[in-house]
């Protein structure tokens, strides 16, 4: 039986061009929100997710198992490995093309058990564009780059305007993060350019 039948991207789409102010291969991608389950580092049974740009359209992320993520005794809780790659993806869509959405739908295949202690290394692609859809895929390989496939998952993001935060989110905490975001950009100008 085939795990996925539906074509993959399911529409007909635009190749996926990286913004020209995307951070560029090799660049580590920093916390976007200290609060973020995924990549946030106030949390402390987050997932601590950490990306690094890799060539073309690819985002490698390494999420490391804890107990705090556990379903079964001593195995990571699905829905939480779903999570990691909502962040992966999503980082991967932020990060590369620099305009904010939010994901639409997001498919998970689950292969191989991931055990607590175990470490996934997620490869994350563009796979392209039609309107303001993206559709983004990515494996998640156990303990190393080349290791076997545990979990595949498939996403459409929807780009939205800056408003879909402000009216749905919280807008205090919204600008204390543009704040923040603003002020290590000027860091890193005065770092480059003393
Ligand atoms: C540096 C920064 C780092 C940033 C790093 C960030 C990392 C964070 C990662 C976490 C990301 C998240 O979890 S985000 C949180 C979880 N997601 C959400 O809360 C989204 C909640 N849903 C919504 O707000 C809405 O449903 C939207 C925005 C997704 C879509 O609503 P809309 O704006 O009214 O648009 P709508 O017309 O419905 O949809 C637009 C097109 O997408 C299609 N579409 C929409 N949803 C679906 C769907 N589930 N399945 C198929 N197709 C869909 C529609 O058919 C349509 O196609 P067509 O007619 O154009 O053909």
């Amino acid at each position: 039986m085939s795990r996925i039948s539906q074509p993959w991207p399911p529409v007909e789409v635009e190749p996926a061009t990286v913004h020209p102010e995307a951070p560029k291969q090799g660049s580590h991608l920093g916390i976007h929100f200290g609060e973020c389950f995924g990549c946030g580092d106030e949390i402390e049974a987050g997932l601590h997710l950490h990306s690094t740009v890799g060539e073309g359209t690819t985002v490698y992320s390494k999420f490391t198992v804890t107990s705090a993520h556990q379903g079964a005794p001593g195995l990571a809780h699905g829905g939480l490995l779903a999570c990691a790659f909502d962040e992966a993806l999503g980082s991967t869509v932020g990060n590369l093309l620099r305009r904010p959405a939010v994901t639409g739908k997001l498919e998970t295949d689950f292969l191989r058990p991931v055990p607590v202690g175990s470490t996934l290394y997620i490869a994350t692609k563009l796979d392209g564009i039609a309107g303001r859809k993206i559709y983004v895929s990515a494996d998640g390989r156990l303990d190393a780059e080349d290791g076997p496939v545990a979990v595949r998952a498939r996403a459409l993001f929807v780009r939205v305007e800056f408003e879909h935060f402000s009216t749905h989110g919280d807008p205090e905490a919204l600008q204390k993060l543009a704040a923040a975001h603003e002020k290590a950009k000027r860091a890193r100008e005065w770092d480059i350019n003393p």
